[in-house]
């Protein structure tokens, strides 16, 4: 048995593409066939049903809506397939046999737009790996703004820096030339965070050619000369897009390539461990992070800025400075800050609507959108035009009021236009002639048609006739069942309804072409003037893209001024020094959430004593107070004003962190090696300009090893890398490096000792801690009293004992996770308390709490 014509269609279009779900288009719906129709059963929760298609058993399908389409596609996409949506290419009513049908557009997680949303503020990236060799390209594509992000990487034997690289866009699908081994440990990382990885191998021997042929540049203009890796990921992404997108990629303009010392890298771990854009929860959150006290911005594209300053920081002083003095003009501007503010709250998303035009599913709503926003511009331009700060002064300059377009939407789109492009009633009267002579027509037909029925009326005395439309036989004149006997002879009968009968007539049906082609011709020729609208607009999509930057920038600046007089920023003194001297610091996030019980610190770190020892009791605040560093040393450097009295920053190049237990990401690896990875990669690549957090490093292991280790690492930090480094530990063991080598110094977070209570004071002063207080912040922590007591005469019988001597003891042999409440306590009782040292105690102790913390729950 032979499948039938259409099924044939399908599985011959279907062949070409494999790895797509096809939505096959079939008069008002897509529909699925065979796996495709399983899977989207299931992925959209649809009843799977089965089709005739010529075989014995018939084919399982699924079908959704036309108009529901997007909501559909959108669900797909997101949940990691490619779409391929097939379209019928002729009217079913005209086509003779077999409708044609082809792929007009495959949507891939990386590419998709959901152009319904066009309040969206996030970025959507699509990458491109190539990599040969030791070489890798990469390039980053986001199809709505049309920005491209170019780099390479050249002699690189950790994939972990690919890895930084790759998330500091955090792409949301990546192509790559080859499955190679390193790939598909990042596969493995990556599809935990939902990145969509495949395969795509072009042959790429005219690279170059695409590239000049896409950007209309050389290479050299493009700074992409001999950049042999960057170049062919370049190439590959376009080849790509243009084979999904299937159309041209003339949004795709703004072609950045940089190297990896443009930016302050950023490494993921940092951007996870200072929360910057997500929180560290597991729901990803934005609330709770720096982007969500930072963004008070009031354009979609502003927000997507921002998101990107504060994951690229600068490292150039002077670009900086251009920001930061912007964000100050403004920030002493209250009245023009907020008129600027007003403005650019009724401007609708630029970048979303100029790749509406680029896909051609504008509608004429849209280009009212655009209009609208852009009627703002004069005004907006007019705002700028005092300020004498070098970046809004720039603003002002080439801020491109794009008043040609405005006019053209404003004399040829109607004020309520229908927002289907193929149903007439877009364009304005006056603006095309024949137009305006087929509305006529159209209008004249009807009152034709009141005067046919009037005629009648008379001229066969049924009070009753009238005449109506339906789609299926167009005009007719109905006659009610009592008057029947005085329908005349001419009356061509069509319908009997109950009550009445329906007739056409030679005249009527004359009437009926005259009006019904004049408003086919009508709905026509308005698509057409509306496409060659479009069109023209299209053709200036380079202006309104830049013009949207510009938007974009204003944005944020504003935004970074207004936040910083709502919480009280300072602007910030940045230079080329090696200094970081910070006044009454604040963490920018955690003083939003405590009212104003947050307490302020200082720091004054340079290249002259550049390591910081901090100890303090756990809980005392020493992580908040390295993060609230780095994070000021961040703000400064994407141009923000900072939380305190005075900040002089000198640049960092990078900022690396250590902070806590961070997940298993390479897999196979413990607690203990994923730390120590961390920290070989922070010795390995920061720079004596670098910022290095290390929060308790060595902890994961037992003491002795883990002391020496966190040792070692001070000294060599001390010695070769000379990083501005803070570095909290509870050995106060390492306190003793401050006599040792010049360059450290000892700090600690204060409390005050009040009976058995400790009173957490939250300032850091120098000097070491004296103590640890662990049994009193256990206590805190609700151990139960019992537990409290028995520790304290532990602790007590230690701090008697001889500390040198050596012990048999060892607190990780005992398996206290098997032991029972009352167990625990007899455990505890039977220690050997007399050969046990402090550290061991101590580790004990923390042990204990977690036990007893297990056991409470
Ligand atoms: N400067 C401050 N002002 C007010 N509250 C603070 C301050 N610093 C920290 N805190 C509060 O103290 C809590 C604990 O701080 P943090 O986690 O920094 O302590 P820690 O010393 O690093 O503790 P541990 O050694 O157990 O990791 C914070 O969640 C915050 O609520």
């Amino acid at each position: 048995m032979s499948y039938t014509p259409m099924m044939e269609q399908y599985l011959k279009i279907k062949e070409k593409y494999k790895d797509s779900i096809l939505f096959f288009r079939i008069g008002d719906f897509y529909e699925m066939f065979f796996d495709d129709a399983v899977i989207a059963s299931k992925e959209l929760e649809i009843v799977l049903t089965g089709k005739d298609c010529g075989q014995e058993e018939r084919a399982p399908m699924a079908g959704v809506p036309f108009h529901a389409a997007d909501f559909y596609i959108d669900k797909l996409v997101k949940k990691g397939y490619k779409v391929a949506i097939c379209e019928q290419l002729e009217d079913p009513a005209y086509a003779k046999g077999l409708v044609e049908r082809d792929v007009i557009r495959v949507f891939t997680p990386g590419t998709v737009i959901n152009t319904n949303s066009l309040e969206e503020k996030s970025n959507n990236y699509l990458l491109s790996i190539f990599k040969e060799g030791d070489g890798y390209g990469l390039s980053f594509v986001d199809v709505l703004t049309g920005e491209l992000f170019v780099t390479q990487i050249t002699k690189c034997n950790d994939i972990r820096k690919i890895y930084d690289e790759i998330m500091r866009y955090s792409p949301s699908e990546i192509i790559a030339n080859s499955d190679f081994f390193e790939l598909k440990k990042l596969i493995k990382i990556l599809h935990s965070s939902k990145v969509f990885i495949n395969k795509y191998e072009k042959v790429l021997n005219n690279a170059e050619d695409v590239i000049t042929g896409q950007f209309h540049r050389s290479l050299k203009d493009l700074k992409l000369e001999r950049k042999k890796y960057a170049i062919k990921s370049l190439a590959s992404v376009l080849l790509y897009l243009k084979e999904m997108q299937k159309v041209e990629l003339s949004q795709l303009n703004n072609l950045i390539y940089y190297e990896d010392n443009s930016f302050m890298l950023l490494d993921n771990n940092t951007i996870r461990n200072l929360e910057i854009i997500y929180s560290i929860n597991r729901d990803h959150s934005k609330s709770g992070t720096l982007l969500s006290v930072l963004d008070q911005t009031v354009t979609p594209m502003g927000g997507r800025l921002l998101k990107r300053w504060l994951e690229e920081p600068l490292i150039d002083v002077e670009k900086i400075n251009y920001r930061l003095d912007s964000v100050s003009e403004l920030y002493n501007d209250y009245k023009g800050r907020s008129d600027i503010r007003d403005i650019l709250k009724g401007i609708y998303d630029l970048e979303r609507l100029s790749s509406k035009l680029v896909y051609q599913n504008i509608n004429a709503k849209d280009l009212l959108s655009i209009k609208i926003s852009i009627e703002r511009l004069p005004k907006l331009k007019q705002l700028l035009n005092k300020y004498n700060s070098n970046y809004l002064k720039e603003i002002f300059t080439k801020l491109d009021t794009l008043q040609d377009i405005h006019d053209l939407i404003d004399k040829s789109i109607k004020d309520d236009p229908s927002s289907n492009v193929k149903e007439g009633n877009i364009i304005k009267d006056g603006f095309d002639k024949n137009i305006d002579e087929l509305r006529r027509a159209s209008i004249d037909g009807k009152s034709w048609i009141a005067n046919l029925e009037a005629y009648e009326k008379e001229k066969t005395g049924i009070k009753t006739l009238k005449i109506g439309y339906n789609k299926v036989f167009g005009y007719y004149i109905e006659v009610s069942k009592s008057y029947i006997s005085s329908v005349p002879e001419n009356y061509i009968r069509k319908q009997t309804l109950a009550n009445a009968e329906r007739y056409i007539t030679p005249e009527l049906k004359d009437i009926e072409e005259k009006i019904l082609g004049a408003e086919t011709k009508l709905v026509e020729l308005e698509y057409e003037i509306f496409d060659s609208i479009r069109e023209q607009i299209k053709n200036e999509i380079y202006r309104i893209q830049m013009t949207s930057r510009h938007i974009a920038i204003l944005d944020v600046l504003v935004s970074l001024a207004t936040v910083a007089e709502t919480n009280n920023y300072v602007k910030p003194v940045v230079n080329g020094s090696d200094r970081i001297v910070i006044k009454d610091g604040r963490h920018p996030v955690i003083e939003t959430i405590m009212d104003d019980s947050f307490i302020s610190n200082d720091i004054e770190i340079d290249g002259k004593k550049p390591i910081m020892i901090i100890t303090g009791p756990n809980m005392a605040g020493k992580s908040t107070y390295m993060r609230q560093v780095a994070l000021i040393v961040l703000m400064a450097q994407i141009g923000s004003f900072v939380p305190a009295s005075y900040a002089e920053i000198g640049v960092v190049d990078r900022i690396f962190t250590r902070v806590g237990a961070s997940d298993d990401l390479f897999s196979g690896q413990s607690t203990f090696m994923v730390e120590m990875n961390e920290v070989s990669l922070i010795l390995n690549s920061a720079t004596k300009n670098s910022l290095i957090i290390l929060d308790e490093v060595g902890r994961g292991t037992s003491t002795y090893d883990g002391m020496s280790i966190a040792c070692a690492i001070l000294e060599y930090i001390h010695d070769k890398i000379k990083a501005k480094t803070m570095f909290a530990t509870h050995y106060h063991e390492l306190t003793n490096l401050e006599d040792k080598l010049d360059g450290i110094k000892n700090y600690n977070i204060s409390v005050e000792e009040t009976d058995d209570e400790i009173i957490f004071l939250r300032k850091i002063i120098p000097g070491a801690a004296d103590k640890s207080y662990g049994i009193q912040v256990a206590k805190l922590a609700g151990l139960p009293d019992e537990v409290v007591q028995n520790a304290k005469k532990i602790l007590n019988n230690l701090e008697n004992s001889d500390l040198e001597v050596a012990t048999t003891f060892m607190p990780t042999q005992i398996d206290i996770f098997s032991l029972e409440k009352e167990t625990l306590i007899e455990e505890i009782v039977g220690l050997d308390i007399e050969n046990i040292t402090p550290i061991q105690a101590l580790n004990y102790l923390y042990d204990l709490k977690k036990k007893a913390v297990s056991l409470r729950m």
